[in-house]
Protein backbone atom coordinates (compact mmCIF):
# COMPACT_ATOMS: atom_id res chain seq x y z
CA UNK A 1 0.00 0.00 0.00
CA UNK A 2 1.29 3.46 -0.84
CA UNK A 3 2.37 5.96 1.80
CA UNK A 4 -0.50 8.21 0.76
CA UNK A 5 -3.15 5.60 1.55
CA UNK A 6 -1.41 4.60 4.77
CA UNK A 7 -1.38 8.24 5.84
CA UNK A 8 -5.09 8.60 5.14
CA UNK A 9 -5.81 5.45 7.12
CA UNK A 10 -3.69 6.52 10.08
CA UNK A 11 -5.49 9.88 10.20
CA UNK A 12 -8.85 8.09 10.10
CA UNK A 13 -7.81 5.79 12.95
CA UNK A 14 -6.54 8.65 15.11
CA UNK A 15 -9.63 10.79 14.48
CA UNK A 16 -11.98 7.93 15.40
CA UNK A 17 -10.00 7.04 18.53
CA UNK A 18 -10.06 10.70 19.57
CA UNK A 19 -13.87 10.68 19.57
CA UNK A 20 -14.09 7.35 21.41
CA UNK A 21 -11.85 8.38 24.30
CA UNK A 22 -13.70 11.57 25.21
CA UNK A 23 -14.77 11.23 28.84
CA UNK A 24 -18.37 12.41 28.24
CA UNK A 25 -20.00 9.02 27.82
CA UNK A 26 -17.99 7.19 30.45
CA UNK A 27 -18.81 9.81 33.11
CA UNK A 28 -22.50 9.73 32.20
CA UNK A 29 -22.71 5.94 32.16
CA UNK A 30 -20.93 5.66 35.51
CA UNK A 31 -23.14 8.28 37.18
CA UNK A 32 -26.39 6.83 35.88
CA UNK A 33 -25.36 3.40 37.16
CA UNK A 34 -24.30 4.75 40.55
CA UNK A 35 -26.82 7.53 41.05
CA UNK A 36 -28.01 5.98 44.32
CA UNK A 37 -24.78 7.22 45.94
CA UNK A 38 -26.07 10.77 45.44
CA UNK A 39 -29.87 10.34 45.54
CA UNK A 40 -29.97 9.45 49.23
CA UNK A 41 -27.62 12.25 50.15
CA UNK A 42 -28.57 14.05 53.37
CA UNK A 43 -25.97 16.82 53.02
CA UNK A 44 -24.63 18.87 50.12
CA UNK A 45 -22.99 17.74 46.89
CA UNK A 46 -19.82 19.42 45.69
CA UNK A 47 -18.24 18.64 42.33
CA UNK A 48 -14.54 19.35 41.86
CA UNK A 49 -12.97 18.65 38.45
CA UNK A 50 -9.23 18.98 37.90
CA UNK A 51 -7.00 18.22 34.90
CA UNK A 52 -6.93 18.58 31.16
CA UNK A 53 -10.23 16.71 30.75
CA UNK A 54 -11.88 18.53 33.67
CA UNK A 55 -14.24 20.65 31.62
CA UNK A 56 -15.76 17.79 29.66
CA UNK A 57 -15.96 15.57 32.75
CA UNK A 58 -17.74 18.32 34.69
CA UNK A 59 -20.12 19.09 31.84
CA UNK A 60 -21.11 15.42 31.54
CA UNK A 61 -21.54 15.10 35.32
CA UNK A 62 -23.66 18.22 35.54
CA UNK A 63 -25.89 17.10 32.66
CA UNK A 64 -26.68 13.87 34.53
CA UNK A 65 -26.88 15.22 38.09
CA UNK A 66 -29.12 18.18 37.21
CA UNK A 67 -31.73 15.82 35.83
CA UNK A 68 -31.41 12.86 38.13
CA UNK A 69 -31.08 14.65 41.48
CA UNK A 70 -32.67 17.99 40.69
CA UNK A 71 -33.78 18.43 44.32
CA UNK A 72 -30.15 18.71 45.49
CA UNK A 73 -28.05 21.84 45.30
CA UNK A 74 -24.83 21.29 43.37
CA UNK A 75 -21.76 23.51 43.71
CA UNK A 76 -18.92 22.91 41.29
CA UNK A 77 -15.43 24.06 40.39
CA UNK A 78 -13.43 23.20 37.27
CA UNK A 79 -9.66 23.76 37.19
CA UNK A 80 -8.19 23.08 33.78
CA UNK A 81 -5.28 24.10 31.56
CA UNK A 82 -5.30 27.35 29.55
CA UNK A 83 -7.52 27.09 26.43
CA UNK A 84 -9.13 23.90 27.74
CA UNK A 85 -12.42 25.41 28.92
CA UNK A 86 -15.23 25.16 26.38
CA UNK A 87 -17.57 27.69 28.01
CA UNK A 88 -19.88 28.09 30.99
CA UNK A 89 -21.35 25.19 32.91
CA UNK A 90 -24.39 25.95 35.05
CA UNK A 91 -23.57 25.79 38.80
CA UNK A 92 -19.81 25.74 38.11
CA UNK A 93 -16.96 28.19 38.59
CA UNK A 94 -14.39 27.62 35.87
CA UNK A 95 -10.68 28.39 36.22
CA UNK A 96 -7.76 27.95 33.83
CA UNK A 97 -4.16 27.71 35.01
CA UNK A 98 -0.56 26.81 34.12
CA UNK A 99 0.59 23.39 32.94
CA UNK A 100 2.98 21.49 33.19
CA UNK A 101 4.35 24.07 35.63
CA UNK A 102 1.84 25.59 38.09
CA UNK A 103 1.34 29.36 38.25
CA UNK A 104 -0.49 32.04 40.28
CA UNK A 105 -3.82 31.00 38.75
CA UNK A 106 -3.20 27.43 39.93
CA UNK A 107 -2.95 28.68 43.51
CA UNK A 108 -5.94 30.98 43.13
CA UNK A 109 -8.19 28.21 41.76
CA UNK A 110 -6.97 25.69 44.32
CA UNK A 111 -7.61 28.17 47.12
CA UNK A 112 -11.18 28.49 45.84
CA UNK A 113 -11.62 24.69 45.88
CA UNK A 114 -10.27 24.53 49.42
CA UNK A 115 -12.64 27.31 50.54
CA UNK A 116 -15.65 25.62 48.99
CA UNK A 117 -14.80 22.29 50.61
CA UNK A 118 -13.82 23.71 54.00
CA UNK A 119 -15.65 22.57 57.15
CA UNK A 120 -17.76 19.98 55.34
CA UNK A 121 -20.03 17.68 57.34
CA UNK A 122 -20.15 13.90 57.44
CA UNK A 123 -23.25 13.84 55.23
CA UNK A 124 -21.70 15.95 52.49
CA UNK A 125 -20.16 14.36 49.40
CA UNK A 126 -17.47 15.60 47.04
CA UNK A 127 -17.62 14.13 43.54
CA UNK A 128 -14.02 14.48 42.39
CA UNK A 129 -13.37 14.26 38.64
CA UNK A 130 -9.68 13.66 38.07
CA UNK A 131 -7.63 13.70 34.90
CA UNK A 132 -3.96 14.04 34.08
CA UNK A 133 -2.54 17.51 34.31
CA UNK A 134 -4.04 17.83 37.77
CA UNK A 135 -0.62 17.96 39.42
CA UNK A 136 0.15 21.33 37.88
CA UNK A 137 -3.42 22.65 37.98
CA UNK A 138 -4.30 21.75 41.56
CA UNK A 139 -1.59 22.86 43.96
CA UNK A 140 -1.04 24.55 47.28
CA UNK A 141 2.53 24.25 48.56
CA UNK A 142 3.12 23.22 52.18
CA UNK A 143 4.14 25.98 54.60
CA UNK A 144 7.72 27.14 54.05
CA UNK A 145 7.71 26.25 50.33
CA UNK A 146 6.90 28.95 47.75
CA UNK A 147 5.27 28.76 44.34
CA UNK A 148 8.65 29.70 42.86
CA UNK A 149 10.29 26.75 44.65
CA UNK A 150 7.70 24.41 43.16
CA UNK A 151 8.06 25.96 39.69
CA UNK A 152 11.86 25.59 39.64
CA UNK A 153 11.76 22.04 40.95
CA UNK A 154 9.02 21.02 38.51
CA UNK A 155 11.02 22.42 35.59
CA UNK A 156 14.13 20.52 36.67
CA UNK A 157 12.22 17.27 37.14
CA UNK A 158 10.43 17.56 33.79
CA UNK A 159 13.73 17.86 31.94
CA UNK A 160 15.58 15.23 33.96
CA UNK A 161 14.22 12.10 32.27
CA UNK A 162 12.39 11.09 35.46
CA UNK A 163 9.09 9.33 34.82
CA UNK A 164 5.76 10.69 36.05
CA UNK A 165 5.61 8.37 39.07
CA UNK A 166 8.99 9.67 40.21
CA UNK A 167 8.12 13.31 39.48
CA UNK A 168 4.83 13.08 41.34
CA UNK A 169 6.46 11.33 44.26
CA UNK A 170 8.38 14.54 44.89
CA UNK A 171 5.42 16.82 44.16
CA UNK A 172 3.19 14.91 46.59
CA UNK A 173 5.47 15.51 49.53
CA UNK A 174 5.56 19.29 49.00
CA UNK A 175 1.83 19.86 48.66
CA UNK A 176 -1.17 20.50 50.89
CA UNK A 177 -3.53 18.86 48.40
CA UNK A 178 -1.59 16.01 46.76
CA UNK A 179 -0.82 12.51 48.05
CA UNK A 180 -4.19 12.11 49.81
CA UNK A 181 -4.06 15.43 51.61
CA UNK A 182 -7.09 16.85 49.78
CA UNK A 183 -9.16 13.91 51.07
CA UNK A 184 -7.99 14.80 54.58
CA UNK A 185 -9.09 18.39 53.98
CA UNK A 186 -12.67 17.40 53.09
CA UNK A 187 -12.94 14.83 55.92
CA UNK A 188 -15.40 13.87 57.47
CA UNK A 189 -17.26 14.35 54.15
CA UNK A 190 -16.92 11.50 51.65
CA UNK A 191 -15.04 11.89 48.42
CA UNK A 192 -15.98 9.80 45.37
CA UNK A 193 -13.32 10.00 42.65
CA UNK A 194 -13.82 9.23 38.96
CA UNK A 195 -10.43 8.98 37.34
CA UNK A 196 -9.35 9.24 33.72
CA UNK A 197 -5.96 7.57 33.86
CA UNK A 198 -2.89 8.92 32.06
CA UNK A 199 -0.36 7.03 34.17
CA UNK A 200 1.00 3.66 33.10
CA UNK A 201 -0.42 0.81 35.11
CA UNK A 202 -3.16 3.23 36.30
CA UNK A 203 -1.37 4.04 39.57
CA UNK A 204 -4.06 5.95 41.43
CA UNK A 205 -1.59 7.57 43.81
CA UNK A 206 0.26 9.05 40.81
CA UNK A 207 -2.55 10.25 38.52
CA UNK A 208 -2.67 14.01 39.14
CA UNK A 209 -0.53 13.14 42.22
CA UNK A 210 -3.44 11.33 43.91
CA UNK A 211 -5.13 14.14 45.91
CA UNK A 212 -7.72 11.69 47.24
CA UNK A 213 -5.86 8.42 47.35
CA UNK A 214 -3.61 6.92 50.06
CA UNK A 215 -0.02 7.58 49.06
CA UNK A 216 1.97 4.47 48.21
CA UNK A 217 5.26 6.39 48.23
CA UNK A 218 7.43 7.65 51.07
CA UNK A 219 9.46 10.74 51.92
CA UNK A 220 12.65 8.73 51.56
CA UNK A 221 11.68 7.66 48.04
CA UNK A 222 11.03 11.31 47.13
CA UNK A 223 14.49 12.28 48.36
CA UNK A 224 15.97 9.32 46.42
CA UNK A 225 14.37 10.62 43.18
CA UNK A 226 16.17 13.94 43.60
CA UNK A 227 19.45 12.09 44.20
CA UNK A 228 18.97 9.78 41.24
CA UNK A 229 18.53 12.74 38.85
CA UNK A 230 21.14 14.97 40.51
CA UNK A 231 18.68 17.67 41.49
CA UNK A 232 19.82 19.78 44.42
CA UNK A 233 17.27 21.51 46.64
CA UNK A 234 17.37 23.86 49.61
CA UNK A 235 17.27 22.79 53.25
CA UNK A 236 13.69 24.03 53.60
CA UNK A 237 12.54 21.82 50.72
CA UNK A 238 14.33 18.83 52.25
CA UNK A 239 12.56 19.51 55.54
CA UNK A 240 9.20 19.72 53.83
CA UNK A 241 9.87 16.48 51.94
CA UNK A 242 10.44 14.70 55.24
CA UNK A 243 6.76 15.14 56.25
CA UNK A 244 4.96 11.91 55.39
CA UNK A 245 1.75 11.88 53.33
CA UNK A 246 -1.29 9.85 54.56
CA UNK A 247 -1.04 6.12 53.89
CA UNK A 248 -4.66 5.37 54.84
CA UNK A 249 -7.87 7.30 54.18
CA UNK A 250 -11.30 6.28 55.43
CA UNK A 251 -13.47 8.69 53.41
CA UNK A 252 -12.50 7.85 49.80
CA UNK A 253 -13.94 5.71 47.01
CA UNK A 254 -12.14 5.61 43.66
CA UNK A 255 -13.17 4.42 40.19
CA UNK A 256 -11.13 4.43 36.95
CA UNK A 257 -13.29 5.35 33.94
CA UNK A 258 -10.73 5.41 31.12
CA UNK A 259 -7.11 4.74 30.25
CA UNK A 260 -4.66 4.26 27.40
CA UNK A 261 -5.74 0.61 27.17
CA UNK A 262 -9.12 1.83 25.91
CA UNK A 263 -7.35 4.00 23.31
CA UNK A 264 -5.28 1.01 22.13
CA UNK A 265 -8.32 -1.26 21.94
CA UNK A 266 -10.15 1.33 19.88
CA UNK A 267 -7.17 1.84 17.58
CA UNK A 268 -7.09 -1.93 17.07
CA UNK A 269 -10.80 -2.01 16.27
CA UNK A 270 -10.63 0.82 13.74
CA UNK A 271 -7.43 -0.49 12.08
CA UNK A 272 -9.00 -3.89 11.78
CA UNK A 273 -12.11 -2.35 10.16
CA UNK A 274 -9.80 -0.83 7.54
CA UNK A 275 -8.38 -4.27 6.72
CA UNK A 276 -5.16 -4.31 8.76
CA UNK A 277 -3.80 -7.27 10.71
CA UNK A 278 -3.48 -5.76 14.15
CA UNK A 279 -1.10 -6.29 17.05
CA UNK A 280 -1.11 -4.36 20.33
CA UNK A 281 2.57 -4.50 21.24
CA UNK A 282 2.28 -2.85 24.66
CA UNK A 283 0.11 -0.46 26.65
CA UNK A 284 3.00 0.47 28.95
CA UNK A 285 5.76 1.90 26.75
CA UNK A 286 8.04 3.91 29.04
CA UNK A 287 11.57 4.09 27.63
CA UNK A 288 13.43 7.06 26.10
CA UNK A 289 11.42 8.45 23.15
CA UNK A 290 14.40 8.24 20.77
CA UNK A 291 15.00 4.60 21.65
CA UNK A 292 11.35 3.72 21.15
CA UNK A 293 11.47 5.34 17.69
CA UNK A 294 14.52 3.31 16.68
CA UNK A 295 13.08 0.09 18.05
CA UNK A 296 9.80 0.61 16.19
CA UNK A 297 11.73 1.19 12.97
CA UNK A 298 13.30 -2.25 13.35
CA UNK A 299 9.85 -3.76 13.82
CA UNK A 300 8.57 -1.94 10.72
CA UNK A 301 11.47 -3.35 8.67
CA UNK A 302 10.85 -6.87 9.96
CA UNK A 303 7.21 -6.68 8.88
CA UNK A 304 8.13 -5.16 5.51
CA UNK A 305 10.77 -7.80 4.74
CA UNK A 306 9.47 -10.92 6.49
CA UNK A 307 5.85 -10.38 7.53
CA UNK A 308 6.88 -10.90 11.18
CA UNK A 309 5.40 -10.69 13.80
CA UNK A 310 2.34 -9.72 11.71
CA UNK A 311 1.53 -10.11 8.05
CA UNK A 312 1.15 -7.03 5.86
CA UNK A 313 -0.94 -4.92 5.80
CA UNK A 314 -0.10 -4.59 9.48
CA UNK A 315 -1.08 -2.18 12.22
CA UNK A 316 1.14 -2.18 15.30
CA UNK A 317 -0.35 -0.31 18.23
CA UNK A 318 1.34 0.93 21.40
CA UNK A 319 0.24 2.97 24.35
CA UNK A 320 2.35 4.55 27.03
CA UNK A 321 4.46 7.51 27.97
CA UNK A 322 8.07 7.69 26.89
CA UNK A 323 10.54 10.05 28.58
CA UNK A 324 12.97 12.61 27.18
CA UNK A 325 16.16 13.82 28.80
CA UNK A 326 16.04 17.34 27.39
CA UNK A 327 19.62 18.45 26.80
CA UNK A 328 19.26 20.64 23.71
CA UNK A 329 17.67 24.05 23.35
CA UNK A 330 15.05 23.11 20.75
CA UNK A 331 11.30 22.68 20.95
CA UNK A 332 9.47 19.40 20.97
CA UNK A 333 7.70 16.72 22.89
CA UNK A 334 8.11 13.03 23.48
CA UNK A 335 5.73 12.03 20.64
CA UNK A 336 7.43 14.32 18.13
CA UNK A 337 10.85 13.10 19.26
CA UNK A 338 9.81 9.44 18.91
CA UNK A 339 8.40 10.17 15.44
CA UNK A 340 11.55 12.00 14.28
CA UNK A 341 13.82 9.24 15.54
CA UNK A 342 11.65 6.65 13.77
CA UNK A 343 11.70 8.72 10.56
CA UNK A 344 15.50 8.79 10.55
CA UNK A 345 15.73 5.04 10.97
CA UNK A 346 13.36 4.27 8.04
CA UNK A 347 14.61 7.03 5.74
CA UNK A 348 13.95 6.20 2.09
CA UNK A 349 11.73 3.18 2.78
CA UNK A 350 8.26 3.06 1.25
CA UNK A 351 4.95 1.78 2.60
CA UNK A 352 5.65 2.54 6.26
CA UNK A 353 3.86 5.29 8.23
CA UNK A 354 3.90 6.00 11.96
CA UNK A 355 1.83 8.34 14.08
CA UNK A 356 2.71 9.20 17.67
CA UNK A 357 -0.13 11.09 19.34
CA UNK A 358 -0.40 12.76 22.74
CA UNK A 359 -4.11 12.15 23.34
CA UNK A 360 -4.51 15.44 25.23
CA UNK A 361 -3.66 17.30 22.00
CA UNK A 362 -0.46 18.98 23.23
CA UNK A 363 2.87 17.23 23.11
CA UNK A 364 5.46 18.96 25.27
CA UNK A 365 5.40 22.75 25.34
CA UNK A 366 4.23 22.99 21.69
CA UNK A 367 0.96 23.41 19.80
CA UNK A 368 1.33 19.99 18.15
CA UNK A 369 -0.18 16.73 19.41
CA UNK A 370 2.61 14.66 17.85
CA UNK A 371 3.77 13.66 14.38
CA UNK A 372 2.87 11.53 11.37
CA UNK A 373 6.04 10.40 9.60
CA UNK A 374 7.19 8.14 6.78
CA UNK A 375 10.30 7.33 4.71
CA UNK A 376 10.19 10.79 3.10
CA UNK A 377 10.21 12.80 6.34
CA UNK A 378 13.99 12.92 6.89
CA UNK A 379 14.51 13.34 3.15
CA UNK A 380 12.30 16.46 3.07
CA UNK A 381 14.35 18.02 5.88
CA UNK A 382 17.61 17.30 4.00
CA UNK A 383 16.12 18.78 0.83
CA UNK A 384 15.64 22.02 2.78
CA UNK A 385 19.42 21.97 3.35
CA UNK A 386 19.13 20.92 7.01
CA UNK A 387 20.17 17.91 9.05
CA UNK A 388 17.43 15.85 10.72
CA UNK A 389 20.08 14.31 13.00
CA UNK A 390 20.99 17.76 14.34
CA UNK A 391 17.35 18.54 15.08
CA UNK A 392 17.05 15.30 17.04
CA UNK A 393 20.27 15.97 18.91
CA UNK A 394 19.02 19.44 19.89
CA UNK A 395 15.57 18.13 21.03
CA UNK A 396 14.11 20.23 18.22
CA UNK A 397 11.63 17.69 16.85
CA UNK A 398 8.89 20.34 16.50
CA UNK A 399 10.85 22.42 14.00
CA UNK A 400 12.10 19.34 12.15
CA UNK A 401 8.59 17.97 11.65
CA UNK A 402 7.28 21.41 10.82
CA UNK A 403 9.74 21.70 7.91
CA UNK A 404 8.69 18.25 6.71
CA UNK A 405 4.98 19.17 7.05
CA UNK A 406 4.60 16.17 9.33
CA UNK A 407 3.27 17.67 12.58
CA UNK A 408 -0.03 16.35 13.91
CA UNK A 409 -2.08 19.33 15.09
CA UNK A 410 -5.40 18.70 16.82
CA UNK A 411 -5.71 21.41 19.47
CA UNK A 412 -6.82 20.44 23.01
CA UNK A 413 -8.90 17.28 22.67
CA UNK A 414 -10.86 17.44 25.93
CA UNK A 415 -9.43 14.15 27.11
CA UNK A 416 -6.09 12.78 28.35
CA UNK A 417 -5.21 9.10 28.34
CA UNK A 418 -1.51 9.39 27.61
CA UNK A 419 0.19 8.63 24.29
CA UNK A 420 -0.95 6.38 21.45
CA UNK A 421 1.37 5.14 18.71
CA UNK A 422 0.10 3.54 15.52
CA UNK A 423 2.49 2.02 12.97
CA UNK A 424 1.12 0.93 9.59
CA UNK A 425 3.13 -1.22 7.17
CA UNK A 426 1.43 -1.81 3.81
N1 LIG B 1 12.32 20.14 23.44
C1 LIG B 1 11.73 19.04 23.90
N2 LIG B 1 11.80 17.87 23.23
C2 LIG B 1 11.23 16.75 23.68
N3 LIG B 1 10.53 16.70 24.82
C3 LIG B 1 10.41 17.82 25.55
C4 LIG B 1 11.00 19.04 25.13
N4 LIG B 1 10.73 20.00 26.07
C5 LIG B 1 9.99 19.39 27.02
N5 LIG B 1 9.80 18.08 26.71
C6 LIG B 1 9.07 17.07 27.47
O1 LIG B 1 7.71 17.43 27.54
C7 LIG B 1 7.17 16.92 28.75
C8 LIG B 1 5.96 17.74 29.15
O2 LIG B 1 5.10 17.67 28.08
P1 LIG B 1 3.54 17.46 28.13
O3 LIG B 1 3.07 17.02 26.80
O4 LIG B 1 2.93 18.67 28.73
O5 LIG B 1 3.45 16.24 29.11
P2 LIG B 1 2.12 15.62 29.64
O6 LIG B 1 1.17 15.52 28.49
O7 LIG B 1 2.53 14.31 30.17
O8 LIG B 1 1.66 16.58 30.64
C9 LIG B 1 8.30 16.98 29.74
O9 LIG B 1 8.27 15.84 30.52
C10 LIG B 1 9.58 17.02 28.89
O10 LIG B 1 10.31 15.83 29.05
O1 LIG C 1 -1.01 15.62 36.45
C1 LIG C 1 -0.14 14.75 36.47
O2 LIG C 1 0.51 14.44 37.45
C2 LIG C 1 0.18 13.93 35.24
C3 LIG C 1 -0.21 12.49 35.48
O3 LIG C 1 -1.54 12.35 35.82
O4 LIG C 1 -0.49 14.43 34.12
P1 LIG C 1 0.29 15.23 32.99
O5 LIG C 1 1.43 14.36 32.59
O6 LIG C 1 -0.73 15.41 31.90
O7 LIG C 1 0.74 16.50 33.58
MG1 LIG D 1 2.04 12.92 31.43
Amino acid sequence: MENKNLREDIKTIIEKVKQEILPDNTVKIWLKKNISKFQDLKGNLYVVAIGKAAWRMAKAANDVLRHMISDKVIHGVVVTKYNHSEGNIENFEIYEAGHPVPDENTLMATKRVLELTNNLKENDVVLFLISGGGSALFEMPVDGVSLEDIQKLTEALLKSGANIVEINNVRKHLSKVKGGRFAQHVYPAKIVSLVLSDVLGDRLDSIASGPAYPDGTTSQQAIDVLRKYNITVSEKILNALAQETPKELSNVETFIIGSVKVACENAEKFASQLGYNTFVLTTTLDCEAKEAGKFLASIAKEIKNSDRPVKKPAAIILGGETVVKVKGSGRGGRNQELALSFALAIEGLENIVLCSFGTDGTDGPTDAAGGIVDGQTAHKIRKAGLSPESFLENNDSYNALKIAGDLLITGPTGTNVNDLIVLLVG
